[in-house]
């Protein structure tokens, strides 16, 4: 049901509402396809905006394709998570009157920009809303990877503690490591400040360009791709997906890679062969890997990737936390502003 609660309560005002009425004065409000439950304080925004009438998939699980495709016909905005392709398809039965589509994601592979250029729909993302948790997140793979934390719970559970040995379990250390970063940006930085403590000997990174910004931030050196495969005792996978980055950590990477060197991926699922990383990780090529994004996700439970000892997987977390409600929010409200002044965009993080 499509609502807007302050429109209901102007229209009582004016007149003692008739459903007929009611739905007269509402079908002229722009209208907004929720594709997700979002938290409430969002929606109190947008019903109390009286500028749109909304529509919500009131559920944790993805709406289907099928009933996403009839619902989005004839809307003005869609607010999507990263689950929803935004493709031709999904524009072509939206219909002529979408104007703006806001994702709630930092990554935006889920959107066909070029097919959303092309019909000048205006299209925002919710970039800074995850930096810091994923930053956390990836220090957290990392350690508990590189410190076989998971492993060694398991054997403490199921009797594989025997006594004391000198070199068992032991892992990997930070201390006088160097840390790769492939994909230098806000999230590359914040894990680096995060490793910094730890004693790391050196940052480098690679990415299609120099950053010397972001890279005197963290004192990084910018290496070329081959290099950092070659230096990195650990390598974090911090790029954007995208057609060049898609498969770029295959075996041309982990066969250059330190037999001791730990593989984190916290990004996306696509940028990795999983193939070529299961036989990385199987003939001991390199030394763990801790993945937050696989290919699928979820990924089934009888992907061979779970048979590794070395090699942690994390359901990919959301990590978008009370920060993400700010974001949110202001991308609502950009939502309304969009579709009500056509020439006014808030420049706040509009992709296209
Ligand atoms: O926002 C994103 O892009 C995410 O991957 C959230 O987990």
């Amino acid at each position: 049901m499509w609502c807007s609660r302050t429109a209901l309560g102007r229209l009582r005002r004016i007149a003692p509402c008739t459903v007929t009425g009611f739905h007269r004065a509402m079908s002229t409000l722009p209208k907004v396809y929720v594709t997700r439950k979002v938290p409430p304080d969002g929606l109190d925004i947008l019903r109390e905006s009286g500028q749109v009438q909304f529509e919500m998939w009131d559920s944790d699980e993805p709406v289907p394709r099928v009933e996403l495709l009839k619902k989005v016909k004839g809307c003005d905005g869609i607010l999507c998570v990263l689950t929803e392709k935004i493709d031709a398809q999904l524009l072509e039965a939206a219909g002529p009157n979408l104007k703006v589509v806001s994702t709630m994601s930092v990554g935006f592979d889920h959107l066909s920009l070029d097919d959303l250029k092309k019909r000048g729909i205006r299209v925002g993302y919710t970039p800074d809303v995850l930096t810091d948790c994923v930053a956390e997140l990836t220090v957290a793979l990392l350690l508990a990877t590189s410190r076989r934390l998971i492993e060694a719970t398991h054997e403490a559970k199921t009797g594989g503690w025997g006594t004391w040995r000198t070199s068992w379990l032991c892992g990997h250390e930070l201390a006088n490591s160097t840390v790769g970063i492939l994909g230098l940006g806000r999230i590359g930085v914040a894990i680096a400040e995060r490793l910094k403590p730890f004693k790391v000997k050196k940052f480098i990174y690679t990415d299609v360009e120099q950053r010397p910004e972001l890279a005197n931030m963290i004192e990084a050196e910018y290496v070329s791709f081959d290099d950092m495969a070659k230096q990195s005792d650990f390598l974090a996978v911090c790029c954007a997906l995208t057609p060049e980055t898609h498969g770029i950590c295959n075996w041309n990477l982990f066969s250059k890679m330190k037999k001791n060197a730990i593989f984190i991926n916290t990004s996306r699922g696509g940028v990795v062969n999983q193939e070529d990383l299961y036989e990385a990780l199987s003939t001991g090529l390199i030394a763990g890997a801790g993945l937050d994004v696989t290919t699928p996700e979820p990924l089934p439970t009888h992907h061979p990737l779970f048979t590794l000892k070395n090699c942690g997987k994390h359901p990919h977390v959301p990590n978008l936390y009370n920060f993400l409600l700010l974001q949110e929010h202001k991308r609502m409200i950009q939502i309304y502003l969009s579709i009500k002044k056509k020439k006014h965009w808030t420049p706040l993080t509009f992709i296209v």
